[in-house]
């Protein structure tokens, strides 16, 4: 806890509480003159959603009908919505506003409170602005009391002078806190006292450390390469036609050392060519900084892909059947379902089944009775090409001279039509009996509603779009309601479309009833080299399709760190089953020693880890200054400190990198929008990083591999990371992106998978409200 040293209020001070005292009781008062309390509009827009159904069904005679219910029943919704945003809408009485500020605009003195919602009450000169939106919020978040500001409202500008600005806290609908100069005032047990403390946290480098900006690109490679060590060299020294296995912690040099092994292995190889190596990594930003590296190494040639950009252009190439749109929205049990091992089961049974099918066929047509099915069904080679071939062998042995030809004919037919795997693909993915298999395997991981729901989505996914359904209507027919096409935001937006997990899926049937990876339209490319990085990340099936990938006699580089999984982690099992569904042998290589987080980081990066450590914490190659952590009443709050950090920070160290790394995409969007209201933050959700000093908003899943001076993680809180392995895993990716320092922002509780005991300390000497 900070220094705590009570002192009374001066005059100022106790002018100021009884002006949040007077705040808050008006606010208490003009919303409860406002009645709340309506009936919710579920039934019509239940009756809204069935008819659009069955709009999209109707016959054109019916349709104008439809249309007309369907204004009437939009327009009972819109006025429902609007008087319930009426009462969604009131401030909260428990905290009705988090700051304050006292503006002189045209000769008048006006305070402004910032909330969650706009609420105005002219009557009793009330005003709350939306602290994300409201333009005039940008004079709290940029201005310091004394500061004039100008801001754009309407296309006008308005000028004022910022008077004052308070943060406030509120404790059972009362102020409890307000941020003065050098402190805060705070009600404890009824009575007001001043308490000490600073508002921003200190950020502070680790000596003789430079700032990624700092270091000079011409050396950052040429650096790094003469610091490697032992373990390290060891890996570049190994024999290039060996497949390898790097393992370690986050920032102990993976991505480092399989990308100068590339270096290493062009300068052994006579004929060694770039354009033979393959680098496949997660996520754009880390593909970026691959090729970053290389392009330091004069390895620019070397092909650098995320794996799906790479199997989504080799898919498209190897069929050509592959439908132009991926779906827009894949649910989330489906895609698990399909990157599942158990799915492996459900492939092992549809395989069965397609034998029986072209057993039975061919002994239909050549009155075989029942003896060729028996012979092709008494097969049991994984690849039903192979079955084939054999079971024609038994069957022409056995067969009278005159029937040889047709039967060879009819095998031979069987097996060309084996490349054709889109139907199978369909079957799989929509067979609620095949797809039991999986569901039966995965021993309790997939659950059997998922059977449904794959099902219905491949059912939409093979419905013809509204448009291609409707070609023959009237463009202007088919317009909605709201403007949108009939498939938008319904389910019927993924018709015609393949999900990006199905390529994966469809090169494993094309291999396991052919036993290649290519059809007459084209094959899967091979490399002489392979590095995968990030390889935690990939389900076994995309693990066998990039091991086909491998020329004979290649290798591969295959790096990763178990603990930073992000999916629901049941794809991974061992690293030697990750390698052997590549279908090479490796030698495996641990790197002990973490070089990119200083030990404050490292501690509390596998502290939060728990029991999803994959071993014991690896030796920090130095120490460095302690992570921040600042719990807050709620978002507003957060959004004040951390800009108002920010700010300082970029006076103070104006070429450091920083990320703001929320939990997901929208978390991140939220936080940039109000960040950059203050501060020139990028909003980075495409993995396109700059590399560069400045803030950048992102998510987890954007920042595989990545790394920057400061990380802000701001959403640290108990609903965003409540307790379980998945989000742990995932706060210590975001906690180990950082090279200097970390702080963690937590509006509301603090995330459950922070340990009580661990010594963070508290950066702000903030007080709590009772509420968050
Ligand atoms: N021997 C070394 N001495 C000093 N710095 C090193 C050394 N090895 C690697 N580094 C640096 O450590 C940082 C982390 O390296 P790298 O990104 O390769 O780690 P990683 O294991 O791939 O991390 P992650 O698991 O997070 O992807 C980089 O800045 C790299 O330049």
């Amino acid at each position: 806890m900070p220094n705590v040293q009570p002192r009374p209020l001066t005059a100022a001070e106790s002018k100021l509480v009884r002006d949040h005292e007077a705040f808050a009781a008006s606010v208490r008062a003009s919303v409860l003159a406002k009645a709340p309390s309506q009936p919710a509009g579920t039934e019509d827009r239940l009756a809204y959603a069935r008819l659009r159904d069955e709009y999209a069904e109707a016959g054109e005679e019916d349709r104008i009908a439809l249309l007309a219910q369907m204004h009437e029943t939009a327009a009972r919704v819109d006025a429902r919505k609007a008087q319930l945003q009426d009462n969604a809408l009131l401030p909260d009485l428990h905290a009705p506003y988090f700051a304050h500020m006292r503006i002189r605009t045209a000769g008048k003195v006006r305070d402004v409170l910032l909330g969650a919602r706009p609420y105005v009450d002219a009557a009793r000169a009330l005003t709350i602005v939306d602290f994300r939106r409201a333009p005039i919020a940008e004079a709290f978040f940029t201005c310091e009391p004394g500061d004039d500001y100008e801001i754009e409202i309407d296309r006008r500008t308005v000028e004022g002078v910022l008077e004052a600005r308070h943060l406030v806290t509120f404790e059972r609908g009362e102020p409890a806190a307000i941020t003065v100069e050098g402190g805060a005032v705070r009600r404890i047990r009824g009575e007001w006292h001043f308490d000490p403390g600073a508002l921003v946290p200190d950020f502070s480098r680790v000596d003789g450390l430079p700032l990624a900006a700092e270091i000079d690109p011409a050396n950052r490679e040429k650096g790094v390469a003469a610091l490697l060590d032992e373990d390290q060299r060891a890996v570049l020294e190994r024999d290039p036609k060996e497949t390898l296995l790097v393992l370690g912690a986050a920032g102990s040099g993976k991505t480092t050392v399989a990308i100068h092994r590339i270096a290493a292995i062009a300068e052994r190889t006579a004929d060694f060519d770039p354009a033979a190596v393959l680098v496949l990594v997660p996520e754009v930003g880390l593909r970026h900084l691959a090729q970053r590296m290389l392009t330091d190494l004069g390895l620019e040639r070397v092909n650098v892909h995320t794996f799906e950009e790479w199997i989504r252009g080799e898919a498209r190439r190897v069929f050509p059947w592959i439908p132009a749109e991926e779906s827009p929205d894949v649910p989330a049990a489906v895609r698990r379902l399909k990157r599942h091992p158990g799915l492996f089961a459900a492939i092992d049974a549809l395989v069965e089944d397609i034998v029986r099918g072209i057993g039975a066929r061919i002994d239909r047509l050549h009155a075989g009775r029942g003896a060729i099915r028996e012979v092709v069904d008494a097969q049991r080679e994984p690849v039903i090409e192979h079955r084939l071939r054999h079971a024609e062998t038994i069957v022409l042995e056995a067969a009278p001279a005159a029937k040889k030809p047709l039967l060879k004919e009819a095998f031979r037919e069987a097996r060309r039509r084996l490349e054709r795997v889109q139907a199978d693909l369909h079957r799989l993915v929509g067979d609620r009996a095949l797809l039991e298999h999986a569901v039966h395997v995965a021993k309790g991981q997939l659950a059997m509603p998922v059977l449904e729901q794959a099902a219905e989505h491949t059912r939409r996914q093979l419905d013809d779009p509204s448009a291609v359904r409707f070609a023959h209507v009237d463009a202007d027919r088919l317009q909605t309601l709201d403007g949108r096409s009939l498939d938008e935001d319904t389910p019927d937006a993924v018709a015609g479309t393949i999900d990006a997990e199905d390529y994966a899926i469809s090169f494993e049937l094309l291999f396991r009833k052919t036993g290649r990876s290519g059809t007459r339209a084209g094959s899967l490319r091979r490399y002489r080299h392979l590095v995968i990085d990030e390889a935690q990340g990939l389900s076994p099936i995309e693990l066998r399709v990039i091991g086909r990938a491998l020329a004979q006699g290649g290798s591969a580089t295959v790096a990763g760190d178990a603990a930073q999984r992000l999916d629901e982690g049941e794809a991974f099992a061992t690293w030697d089953m990750l390698v052997s569904e590549l279908g090479v042998r490796s030698t495996a290589t641990h790197l002990e020693t973490s070089y990119r987080c200083p030990r404050p980081i490292l501690e509390l990066a596998y502290a939060v880890l728990g029991d999803e450590a994959a071993g014991p914490m690896p030796t920090a190659a130095r120490e460095g200054p302690p992570v921040l952590r600042t719990v807050l009443p709620g978002e507003g709050h957060a959004a004040v400190f951390i800009s108002e950090a920010l700010r300082a920070l970029a006076r103070r160290e104006p070429r450091a990198g920083v990320a703001v790394i929320a939990a997901d995409a929208k978390s991140a969007r939220a936080v940039h929008e109000v960040l950059a209201r203050s501060l020139p933050a990028r909003l980075v959700l495409d993995g396109d990083f700059a590399f560069a000093p400045g803030v950048e908003v992102t998510e987890v899943a954007q920042v595989k591999g990545l790394e920057f001076d400061y990380v802000i993680v701001p959403d640290a809180d108990a609903r965003t990371y409540p307790a379980g392995g998945e989000h742990r895993r995932k706060m210590h990716v975001a906690l180990t992106r950082a090279v200097h320092q970390v702080w963690i922002v937590a509006p509301g509780a603090l995330s459950p998978i922070f340990p009580m005991a661990l010594a963070v300390p508290e950066a702000l000497s903030w007080p709590m409200g009772q509420r968050t």
